[in-house]
């Protein structure tokens, strides 16, 4: 544990998985945290995250736990949140700030933050880091080490609340990026959703794929394995994000289509200058990610 002053007294977790559990994890190895509740729909997950100090304690009920709570953070599905909010409004206490993690903002932010009480403040959160797996047992400390968090302040978030929480992800390892939200749905849509769905359905074509009579999926390897980590994801998870990006999603898979089928033509035409020309491109811009 680090030295630093736990600048947040009460922190209420929502959703305790991946990302909440690692949070969790992140923060209490910076002592930046007095004390952890858990909330939870899964019981199980819940009494796991308890049994694995991942949270002080299991709250009995949403109102409990976020009760005396300084910090609430929301990591359930997107399609979830506005519920959760509705249900915790009544019971936050004056000066709580609710943040979250959800991979959507505009649609997220638009719905939560008129719900929030007077005297409290909705700061919406994304933190670019995650892996293909659920649930607390999934989760570990340095999962935001050095990887971005991107914030998205309205005009009229309370300029303190939005630095507590920057300092809460910087505590957590994290550089914080502040964004608008419809940009940052533009972002993740190119960056992060549609390499998703063209995971998903890669492997769907794959396996769809009946020329022989046997699944070709067991002959994969490296390059089909790497690429397709990302599709073993939370399905359900990745509903809600396909149904709340939907405009932004659409956009890059038609702009992806456009690409593709300039490499179907270039490979139609024979054209080995255009392939490599467009190959060499490609290596270069991911290349320079690195
Ligand atoms: N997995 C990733 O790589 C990743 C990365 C960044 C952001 N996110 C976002 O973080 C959020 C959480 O994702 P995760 O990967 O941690 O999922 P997860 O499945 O590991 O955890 C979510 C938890 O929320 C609980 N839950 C669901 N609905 C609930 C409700 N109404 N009330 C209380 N608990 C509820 C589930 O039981 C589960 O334990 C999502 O919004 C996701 O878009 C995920
Ligand atoms: O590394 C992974 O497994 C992820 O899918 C993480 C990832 C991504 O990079 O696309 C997924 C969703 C998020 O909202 C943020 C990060």
């Amino acid at each position: 544990m680090s030295g630093s002053v736990p600048f947040i007294r009460r922190l209420a977790v929502i959703g305790v998985g991946l990302i909440g559990g690692s949070l969790a994890r992140a923060l209490r190895t910076a002592g930046a945290v007095g004390e952890i509740i858990g909330i939870d729909r899964d019981e199980a997950n819940l009494r796991q995250a308890a049994e694995l100090g991942v949270v002080d304690r299991a709250a009995a009920t949403v109102a409990e736990g976020v009760a005396g709570a300084d910090m609430v953070f929301l990591s359930v599905p997107v399609r979830a949140m506005a519920g959760v909010v509705r249900e915790i409004a009544p019971h936050l206490a004056a000066g709580c700030i609710v943040t979250d993690g959800g991979s959507v903002k505009a649609e997220v932010v638009a719905a939560c933050d008129p719900l929030m009480p007077a005297g409290t403040c909705f700061v919406g959160g994304h933190p670019i880091a995650g892996t293909e797996h659920s649930g607390v047992g999934a989760s570990f400390a340095t999962l935001y080490q050095g990887k971005r968090c991107i914030l998205t302040p309205a005009a009229t978030t309370d300029r303190d609340a939005l630095a507590t929480v920057a300092r809460m992800w910087e505590a957590a390892g994290s550089e914080v990026v502040l964004m608008d939200p419809e940009k940052h749905d533009r972002v993740v849509a190119a960056i992060s959703h549609l390499p998703h769905m063209v995971a998903y359905a890669l492997v769907n074509a794959v396996e769809g794929y009946d020329r022989f009579e046997e699944s070709i999926l067991r002959y994969s390897a490296g390059g089909f394995r790497d690429f397709t980590r990302i599709a073993s994801s939370d399905p359900a998870m990745w509903r809600d994000i396909a149904l709340m990006n939907r405009e932004g999603v659409l956009e890059m898979m038609d702009h992806f289509a456009a690409y593709f089928g300039q490499l179907r033509s270039l490979v139609a035409a024979g054209d080995a200058e255009g392939l490599e020309r467009f190959f060499r491109d490609s290596k270069e811009s991911r290349d320079a990610i690195l």
